[in-house]
């Protein structure tokens, strides 16, 4: 499955920044990968120094080997451009840390790529009290979109963007507001996919009431589902054997997708000229792909906005949360 790997072999800026959260392994090591061998500026936004520094090393070593090799579109000349940030995106406080050594360290940001994630974990709530896949997932990337949209519309560029890694998964999704964290469940009767799901849901959800209020701006924001791919994902429910047993068959019948297989249409959402100005569009694929209605409901949106703003308001400013306000009545 996923056949050729299909983003444009092209050099990209050498002042082109790009940020991906989560960039250490997976699909997130791939887009980081693949962005700096183009040229661009990439940070790793990830919660482990060390793993990072992996990263980094593997990466610079794997270019020598591609510019041995005379691979297509990498850069010839000059050094990759990567970098490692601290981000724990289930602390709202090491989410704010980070972004404000982003905002003081003076650096530009073209795109951000939303990816890291956990898939269905076991009920559990971080130290701000919220559902835990809920936080990583969807809230705390809301939280540096918030902060750090004003930053790309200062960076000079007409063609900034937010790629947001959500999942077929939404499609399993329900939107209730009051359940959202799912307090309300005892562990046993935690749905974890279901759970899963809906923070998946919720980006969706962002990236339509994001660009209702981007419409007439140089940053538009796209969503993702990668496919089924074999990264650490699973490291969260490997106690839930009835889904190993679906991913073996899914292996089995060449459904899954290796890392970089699953990163292409990240790559492609973050990088591909012909997307400028795009927006609303949900990639399968490299391929629009159709969302659900409980996503495209506005009210639903607007409902979620709201709530979340509120979770968010000890680490927001009076300007983000008036830009930010809910555009109809609740
Ligand atoms: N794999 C798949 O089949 C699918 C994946 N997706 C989505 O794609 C995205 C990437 O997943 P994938 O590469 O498969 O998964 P991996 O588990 O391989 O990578 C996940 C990344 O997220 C990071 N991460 C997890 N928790 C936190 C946290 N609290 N703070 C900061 N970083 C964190 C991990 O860091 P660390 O290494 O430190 O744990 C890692 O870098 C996710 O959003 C996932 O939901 C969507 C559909 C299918
Ligand atoms: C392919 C495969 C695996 C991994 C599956 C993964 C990683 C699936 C992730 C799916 C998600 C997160 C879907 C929705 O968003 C295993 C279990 C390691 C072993 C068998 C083959």
């Amino acid at each position: 499955m996923g056949g050729k790997v299909s983003f444009p072999r092209i050099n990209l800026d050498r002042d082109k920044t790009v940020v991906v959260t989560g960039g250490n392994t997976g699909i997130g090591y791939e887009t980081a990968k693949w962005i700096a061998f183009l040229g661009a500026k990439v940070i790793i936004a990830c919660r482990s120094e060390e793993r990072a520094n992996e990263a980094i090393n593997k990466i610079k070593a794997e270019y020598q080997a591609e510019k041995e090799r005379g691979t297509d579109g990498i850069i010839k000349d000059g050094d990759l451009n990567i970098e490692f940030m601290q981000l724990d995106l289930s602390s709202l406080k090491s989410t704010k840390r980070f972004i404000d050594a982003y905002k003081s360290s003076g650096r530009k940001l073209h795109v951000l790529i939303c990816n890291a994630g956990i898939a269905m974990h076991e009920q559990a709530y971080t130290e701000d009290e919220n559902e835990l896949m809920f936080q990583v997932n969807y809230l705390s990337h809301l939280l540096i979109t918030l902060h750090l949209i004003p930053v790309m519309k200062e960076s000079g560029s007409d063609d900034c963007r937010i790629v947001l890694l959500s999942s077929a998964a939404h499609l399993m999704a329900a939107f209730d507001v009051t359940k959202i964290q799912g307090n309300h469940l005892s562990k046993d009767n935690f749905d974890r996919l279901k759970y899963y799901g809906n923070s998946k849901l919720y980006q969706i959800m962002q990236m339509y009431y994001m660009n209702r209020r981007l419409k007439d701006t140089n940053v538009s924001v796209l969503s993702i589902h990668p496919g089924i791919v074999e990264t650490e994902i699973d490291r969260s429910f490997q106690d839930l054997g009835r889904w190993k047993v679906f991913f073996r068959m899914s292996k089995l019948f060449g459904f899954t997708k290796n890392p970089l297989e699953g990163a292409e249409s990240s790559i492609n959402a973050a990088i591909n000229p012909d997307l400028k100005g795009t927006r609303d569009v949900y990639f399968q694929n490299c391929k629009a792909s159709s969302t659900n209605s409980t996503a495209r409901n506005m009210v639903n949106q607007e409902t979620l906005l709201k709530f979340s703003l509120e979770r968010l308001k000890d680490y927001l400013t009076e300007d983000i949360a008036k830009d930010w306000m809910p555009e109809i009545q609740i």
